[in-house]
């Protein structure tokens, strides 16, 4: 069933999570919690954004990776999953994230030409291709440079070869993107993993969202004790 506007069903608990990559491991995550899609959900077809859910009192939207974070710090949605990569760059006072849910393993690196050679001893500023301009800058003063963010949303492996920026900030896996675009990783700016995050508000009035919580730490920890055993 294919829900629209909350309006008529204010006590609807909303939980965020990301269309992208992170969906496919984050759903048994979410199941195991007691938060399952209806079947539409898995619908190639469906152009809907929000979802029955199998527990009534609660409905899921699916959104880019970075609104999943907007959605939740203005209790929009009340629940959400999203990488520490986009908790860090907005930094939301009411953003609240208690879980790490050990999925989504990724990190945030500086990359450059394999063929360029070192930046200029002493260069005090620099041009940055990035998705994630908030992170780049703050990683780049904290050595003393001031970086110029070029702010794209995919695809950043290009612009060193294109002359666009000399250096990009993007996320990292097994290397491959990097190593077929003729780059090389120089700095590891953060190591990354999905987060449960919450809204602060809602964490504090709605015993649901605290309950909600409950459920995924558990899981979590019961998922890292197997993993070491
Ligand atoms: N290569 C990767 N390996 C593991 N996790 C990743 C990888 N790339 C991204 N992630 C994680 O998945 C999240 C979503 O990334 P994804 O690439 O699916 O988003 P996107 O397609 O760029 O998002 P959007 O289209 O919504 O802007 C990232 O914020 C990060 O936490
Ligand atoms: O190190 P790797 O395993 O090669 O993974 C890194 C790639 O994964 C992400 O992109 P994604 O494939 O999600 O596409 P996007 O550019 O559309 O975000 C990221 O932006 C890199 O391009």
């Amino acid at each position: 069933m294919t829900i629209n506007g909350n309006h008529d069903n204010p006590g609807q608990l909303t939980f965020a999570v990301p269309k992208g990559r992170i969906l496919d491991e984050a759903l048994p995550v979410m199941a195991r919690a007691g938060v399952e899609p209806d079947a539409e959900f898995h619908d190639p077809k469906s152009r809907a954004l929000a979802f029955a859910c199998l527990r009534p009192d609660m409905r899921i939207i699916r959104v880019r990776a970075f609104d999943v974070a907007t959605f939740v710090a203005h209790g929009a949605a009340q629940v959400g999953i999203v990488g520490s990569d986009v908790i860090e760059e907005f930094d939301y006072a009411d953003l609240y994230a208690p879980v790490d849910l050990g999925i989504g393993l990724c990190r945030l690196s500086v990359a450059r030409l394999a063929a360029d050679g070192e930046e200029p001893a002493g260069a005090s500023h620099l041009r940055v291709a990035t998705k994630y301009p908030s992170l780049t800058r703050r990683h780049f003063e904290a050595a003393g440079v001031q970086a110029e963010c070029v702010k794209l949303n995919g695809a950043m492996e290009l612009a060193p070869s294109l002359g666009l920026a000399r250096q990009i900030v993007d996320l990292v896996s097994t290397g491959k993107t990097l190593k077929e675009n003729g780059l090389v990783e120089t700095d590891v700016i953060l190591e990354i993993s999905a987060r449960l995050i919450v809204n602060r508000t809602a964490l504090k009035t709605d015993a649901r969202v605290a309950a909600l919580v409950d459920a995924f730490r558990r899981d979590a920890e019961a998922r890292s004790r197997s993993a070491a055993a």
